[in-house]
């Protein structure tokens, strides 16, 4: 008898019935976890930081976890790796993933870079849209408006920069930005598609103004869930990404348009020296000429891109630090994706 013209067995599976999973209800939630009735419960998960280049994402998410975890400059696309921050609150625990900017890809590493914030959005709790609050609402953030419209998550955005603006210009400022969220206002196309009410909090990430309310609000719009890290973490980034972020900062902050983009670390060796840490690391540049421009007369660039690098470590590790720094040609490296995986950027 042909396999197929016999009965199913009783414990096949009968993909046709599909299940029904309930619909999470906050107050069983919290009762599930303990919770007694009346008080709130605990709350935890992910944000995603989500914005154009240059918003300040990594300086809010400094200022939110009350230390440098991110690496922060005035040249767009600084972010490179997605990093986990943590912020541990009495009431909750939120775990930020800093994304680079989204941006119209030039090569690869931009494709991989815009990969990177398009994945974080589909795997997180709230999606935390930041913009230029000290501009009016511009076609750059509507593309981000519209790749965010369909995605599952709640939106909350955050006009950052508030502090660059005097207060009779915020209210015009947050009207642009509610009236891109309404679908254009008063031109509207009646058949467009519906308007969001995505919350809007005025923000400086740079001197923390409104960033406690904000953070209420993003904690409001986590499901009831425990502690995923230790309350004391503040990062789950490994130490040798860090350290390679921060002699990169250094470099994009002594250098000027030449070499920034074209910049890479490697971290080559880590020893731990008695009560010091010895560290040697390796920049790696496309051209000869960037060399020439790192190294600097007599090897002064480096010597200072190296102790401000030193200095910032120390901070971070509290504790005394030995850095040497090498510099080394690399043509094309960023075009070169095994070379691009090698130094941790990944596209998945
Ligand atoms: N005045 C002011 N400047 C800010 C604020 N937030 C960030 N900045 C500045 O804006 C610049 C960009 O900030 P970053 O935090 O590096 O921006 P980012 O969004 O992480 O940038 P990418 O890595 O390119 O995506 C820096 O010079 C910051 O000092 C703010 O609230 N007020």
């Amino acid at each position: 008898m042909d396999p197929s013209d016999q009965p199913p067995s009783a414990t096949a599976p009968q993909a046709e019935e599909g299940v029904l999973l309930p619909i999470p209800d906050p107050a069983e939630s919290a009762r599930l976890l303990g919770q007694p009735d009346g008080v709130e419960p605990f709350r935890s998960g992910f944000v995603a930081l989500i914005g154009r280049p240059n918003v300040g994402k990594s300086t809010l998410l400094n200022q939110l976890v009350g230390q440098k975890v991110a690496i922060t400059s005035p040249i767009a696309q600084t972010t490179r790796n997605r990093l986990r921050a943590i912020l541990t609150t009495p009431q909750a625990q939120l775990v930020l993933l800093d994304t680079p900017g989204i941006h119209k890809p030039h090569h690869l590493l931009g494709e991989r870079l815009v990969k990177t914030a398009r994945g974080a959005i589909g795997e997180v709790d709230v999606v935390l849209l930041l913009v230029d609050g000290s501009q009016p609402a511009g076609r750059g953030d509507g593309f981000i408006v519209e790749l965010l419209r369909h995605c599952r998550a709640p939106v909350h955005v955050a006009l950052n920069k508030h502090d660059l603006v005097s207060p009779e210009r915020r209210q015009e400022l947050a009207a642009s930005y509610r009236e891109l969220l309404a679908g254009g206002g008063q031109d509207a196309d009646p058949g467009g598609p519906p308007p969001l009410d995505w919350p809007l909090h005025p923000v400086s990430a740079l001197t923390g103004a409104g960033t406690s309310e904000l953070v209420q609000a993003l904690s409001a719009a986590l499901p009831p869930g425990p502690h995923l890290y230790p309350a004391d973490a503040v990062s789950d980034q490994p130490e040798q990404l860090l350290m390679a972020e921060l002699i990169r900062e250094q470099v994009l902050s002594h250098t000027r348009e030449e070499v920034p983009h074209s910049v890479a670390v490697s971290i080559d060796r880590v020893v731990e020296d008695g009560p010091r840490t010895a560290v040697l690391a390796t920049v790696l540049v496309e051209r000869s000429s960037q060399k020439g421009i790192l190294i600097g007369k007599g090897g002064r660039m480096l010597r200072t891109i190296g102790q401000g690098a030193r200095l910032q470590m120390e901070k971070v590790f509290a504790g005394p630090v030995y850095l040497e720094l090498f510099v080394k040609v690399v043509p094309g490296w960023r075009r070169s994706a095994a070379r691009l995986a090698e130094l941790g950027y990944r596209g998945d």
